[in-house]
């Protein structure tokens, strides 16, 4: 059952109180259709069965329960189809619930699909008008906000040309502006702010920060500095389950990123390099697979070895080994390069190096590192090989408030 009320009830703050919601789609398009038809006629005879699961049907939402007051914003983070998105559909009343409650108190302002909730036919403006009747503004309220919308939005030029027509970037520019200018008591974003080019997204993510004081927000994102940035909660789905709800949304995202860890898979690019052994601070890793984890403290030094082997290759040059650490979006965050003698370097076509850093300064995580080596030959740089991914590193300990990658070892006077 659901029930939305639209009373502010300014004693009790809490604006959105969902209780146990749960939802199952079917894999099967026919079976589905079937199942419909079987669900009308039961739903009219009382339906005792609602939360048993048929062939092929599967929750994509089981059980969810959280509270939002005025002033929180919840992060909903997740795998692709962990349920978010039909999450927030159920919030904003696009979907129904199999089972469960939604309680929502004041006006809700969304942007779940890109273009949902606009009319493709109708303009810009004449959309404007729409959606603040659907949030339950007069048309004389709507007047006062008009102007600033379509400011915020910046596609004044276009505002009476039929939404259809609108790029997807234009689409995301105006609904966010209507949903987020209206200043609903709960705004519901999805991450279609994607979509939006760099300067508006920054915007965006300032108009939030602004709401955030006045109104409950749910977010749901991919990047996890932007959760760090604006959430105070984080929710993290898995398969429809919440895996975990906390206050402490470093500790959210750090589980969603160990979610990740093993699932790469190491590679060596190239057949003229063979790994015989890598060792981290003196524990062999497998070289031959990549879920290879490895757990370290903030501040704690590593030192990792390498026993190579160098086939069908002869170098006459330099040699260039490159350790690069990588976050979980593999955008490289760090790396460090040294150059030697290739013949003094390769001895019998093996090579056997380490590498140490004395104080791994980064932030609580999970972080994977590639080696890269190059050679320069009669002047031309070329791949020898690339051992990418060998292993995950999970940083553990030091907390990470703005999930900036590197916390500096500083002194402040
Ligand atoms: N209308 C539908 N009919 C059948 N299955 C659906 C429907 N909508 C979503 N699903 C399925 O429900 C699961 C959850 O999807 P959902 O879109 O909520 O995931 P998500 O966490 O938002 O994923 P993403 O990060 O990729 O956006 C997926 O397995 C998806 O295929």
């Amino acid at each position: 059952m659901t029930e939305q009320e639209h009373n502010i009830q300014p004693n009790n703050d809490i604006l959105v109180k969902v209780e146990g919601l749960s939802k199952k789609f079917c894999k099967d398009l026919k079976t589905s259709l079937w199942y419909g038809v079987k669900d009308l006629v039961s739903g009219v005879q009382g339906n005792q069965h609602e939360r048993e699961l048929r062939p092929k049907e599967f929750w994509a939402v089981k059980d969810v329960s959280f509270e939002l007051r005025r002033g929180e914003c919840l992060g909903l983070i997740g795998h692709n189809g962990a349920g978010k998105s039909t999450l927030l559909k159920m919030l904003n009343g696009l979907i129904n619930p199999d089972a469960g409650k939604i309680t929502i108190k004041g006006k809700v302002g969304a942007l779940i699909e890109l273009g949902a909730g606009f009319n493709p036919i109708l303009s810009g403006r004449e959309n404007i008008y729409n959606n603040g009747a659907i949030l339950g503004f007069s048309r004389k309220e709507i007047d006062e906000k008009v102007e600033a919308i379509i400011d915020f939005a910046e596609i004044r030029e276009f505002i009476d040309m039929p939404v259809q027509h609108y790029s997807s970037g234009m689409k995301v520019r105006l609904g966010f502006a209507v949903a987020a200018q209206m200043e609903p008591d709960v705004l519901i974003i999805d991450e279609v702010l994607a979509v939006g080019d760099t300067g508006f997204k920054i915007k965006c993510y300032n108009k939030i920060s602004e709401l955030s004081t006045k109104s409950a927000i749910i977010f749901v994102s991919h990047s996890m500095q932007q959760i760090a940035r604006i959430c105070t909660n984080a929710l993290l789905m898995h398969k429809g389950n919440v895996e975990i709800y906390t206050e402490d949304v470093s500790k959210g995202i750090q589980e969603y990123d160990q979610m990740f860890t093993g699932l790469q898979q190491s590679l060596i690019v190239g057949d003229k390099i063979k790994v015989n052994q890598i060792n981290l601070n003196n524990t062999l890793l497998d070289s031959e697979v990549a879920d290879n984890t490895f757990n370290l403290e903030y501040n704690e030094s590593l030192i990792i070895s390498f026993d190579i082997s160098f086939l069908n290759i002869d170098l006459k040059e330099n040699i260039k080994f490159s350790l690069v650490i990588s976050d979980k979006s593999q955008r490289a965050i760090a790396v460090s390069s040294k150059t030697f003698v290739s013949k003094k370097m390769i001895k019998e076509n093996r090579s056997i190096f380490n590498i140490k850093i004395d104080k791994l300064i980064l932030a609580s995580g999970v972080y994977s590192l590639t080696l890269n080596i190059t050679s320069s030959e009669e002047r031309e740089r070329i791949v020898v090989g690339r051992i990418l991914y060998f292993v995950d590193i999970i940083v553990v300990g030091e907390k990470n408030e703005s999930y900036a990658p590197i916390i500096l070892n500083a002194n402040w006077n």
